[in-house]
């Protein structure tokens, strides 16, 4: 080839890719978009929400190169995370700022190591094993009560921000469960250092320009401080636990995660690199789902008493594992929750290869974003869609299509039943003892999009004591 033949390829290839390729998607225009910047950034929520209400199932935003499509069509959804989903990988902004923080850890990290990861996680989130750590959920709800409503008598009320309430539950139910380890010691140090690493993740999801990881900007400075203080906290747990497994002459180091992680033959790199994904991604969503469904029970006091009541039926303390079958009411109220307010507010994909959506052709490099939030309010799968209805939800043979609060396929969320269970230990916890009502002069806060869905400025509610003592 010519040096000019070369040339004129090079600059076809640089044309190419700083124009959109149009694959004939309905979208904003540039000008739409630089108008409606502050708004995008402020609240993408509603900014979701407007461009699908406008332009339908499929949305193409103007960015160069490969398309950006936000697919809200369940299948477009299904075809790119499930019958596709070898496909679509995780190389999106999305996932590259979230690995700046998680490293190679199961949510972030791709083929050939995602797999084997994945199946030396799971036995942490077996059933059996769900069941085994009922207890120590239950702990970690009661601590986390008696420290943010602490000394209230029966008949008395106090106003209580829920949000941070549902944050410590989250944080000490992952550390006793999955670390065996009561985080008591290291818990404020690891809800500030998780707290600061998403948000600089977001920050970094959301920023126009990608800088350098060297470049001293002032969210490189941060994020690498943060960095040190996840690194120095859990290298503390991990030793912590060597430690206890000589001592107790034991070769291996136990059946919750951590145990599974140090008996699996991973570095230490890698083992700090599955903590910090689980510590992230197991508490931020959970604290989102419950505090808006505490926000919910507290709007409709007929569903809070009929979930207090199946609660006070069970012959004994809710387990991890009894919203399957035995709590048909509060497993709705959870599910209906997960409806509208899903944590995971976005998830994204890029092609690997050309690919079919239905009837459209797009291009290798395609970036794909779907968004529980806008799918789980279209209004032709769910009617009313922005009623609270457990209802819904209480027919087993009823449809779950464009139901996704924890993703779908291979990389469906490994903690669902983590979750679920966790959400029903809590309410049963706090239902039991308190009734939680709405403060005068009600207004509900502004979900905000972070690494989960929160509400802004917390989530302010009375919370008034029912009874003294709490069963087993
Ligand atoms: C209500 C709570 C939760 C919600 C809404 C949620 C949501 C999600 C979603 C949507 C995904 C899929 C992301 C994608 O496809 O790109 C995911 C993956 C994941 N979640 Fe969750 N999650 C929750 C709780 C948890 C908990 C409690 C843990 C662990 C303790 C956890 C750990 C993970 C991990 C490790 C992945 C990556 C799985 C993989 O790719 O193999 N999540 N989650």
């Amino acid at each position: 080839m010519s040096v000019a033949t070369r040339l004129q390829s090079l600059q076809q290839t640089i044309e190419q890719s700083t124009q959109p390729t149009d694959v004939g998607v309905p979208g904003p225009t540039p000008g739409d978009m630089a108008r409606a910047f502050r708004s995008v950034r402020r609240d993408p929520l509603t900014f979701l929400g407007q461009v699908s209400e406008h332009y339908g199932d499929r949305v193409s935003f103007p960015v160069p190169g490969a398309p950006a499509l936000l697919l809200n069509h369940p299948d477009d959804v299904r075809h790119v995370l499930q019958v596709s989903a070898r496909s679509w990988g995780k190389k999106t902004i999305q996932y590259g700022a979230l690995a700046r923080v998680t490293g190679q850890g199961l949510l972030a990290s791709a083929e050939p190591s995602w797999i084997e990861h994945r199946r030396m996680a799971a036995p942490a989130f077996h059933h059996q094993r769900l069941e085994a750590v009922s207890d120590q959920v239950r702990a970690a709800a009661d601590g986390a009560i008696a420290a943010g409503v602490p000394h209230l008598v029966p008949g008395t009320s106090r106003l209580v921000d829920v949000a941070a309430l549902t944050h410590r539950i989250g944080l000490d139910a992952v550390g006793r469960a999955l670390f065996s380890a009561d985080l008591s010691g290291h818990a404020q140090r690891l809800l500030d250092a998780t707290s600061d690493a998403a948000e600089l993740v977001v920050r970094l999801g959301r920023s126009v320009v990608p800088t350098a990881r060297w470049a001293p900007t002032p969210t490189n400075v941060r994020l690498r401080i943060t960095r040190r203080r996840l690194d120095a906290i859990t290298a503390e747990l991990v030793a912590d636990r060597r430690a206890r497994g000589r001592a107790g002459g034991s070769a291996a180091h136990g059946d919750d995660l951590l145990g599974l992680l140090l008996d699996s033959g991973l570095d230490d790199a890698a083992i700090r690199d599955e903590l910090v994904t689980m510590v992230i991604a197991g508490h931020e969503t959970v604290a989102g789902a419950l505090t808006w469904t505490l926000m919910l029970l507290a709007e409709h006091p007929k569903a809070q008493e009929r979930a207090r009541a199946e609660l006070a039926a069970m012959p004994a303390p809710v387990s991890m594992l009894d919203h399957r079958d035995r709590l048909p009411w509060t497993r709705a109220v959870i599910d209906e929750a997960l409806r509208l307010y899903p944590p995971a507010w976005a998830i994204s994909r890029r092609s690997t290869a050309p690919d079919v959506l239905g009837d459209l052709a797009v291009p290798e490099g395609t970036l794909a974003i779907i968004s529980p939030w806008v799918v789980h309010r279209r209004e032709d799968l769910w009617p009313e869609p922005l009623a609270f209805r457990p209802e819904r939800f209480l027919d087993p043979g009823a449809g779950r299509t464009g139901y996704l609060p924890f993703g779908l396929g291979p990389r469906l969320c490994i903690g669902r039943e983590f979750a679920i269970g966790e959400m029903a230990v809590a309410l049963d916890r706090l239902l039991a003892t308190h009734r939680v009502t709405l403060p005068t002069g009600w207004r509900r806060p502004r979900p905000e999009a972070q690494v989960a869905v929160h509400p802004e400025g917390g989530m302010p509610l009375l919370l008034t004591r029912l009874r003294a003592d709490l069963r087993g």
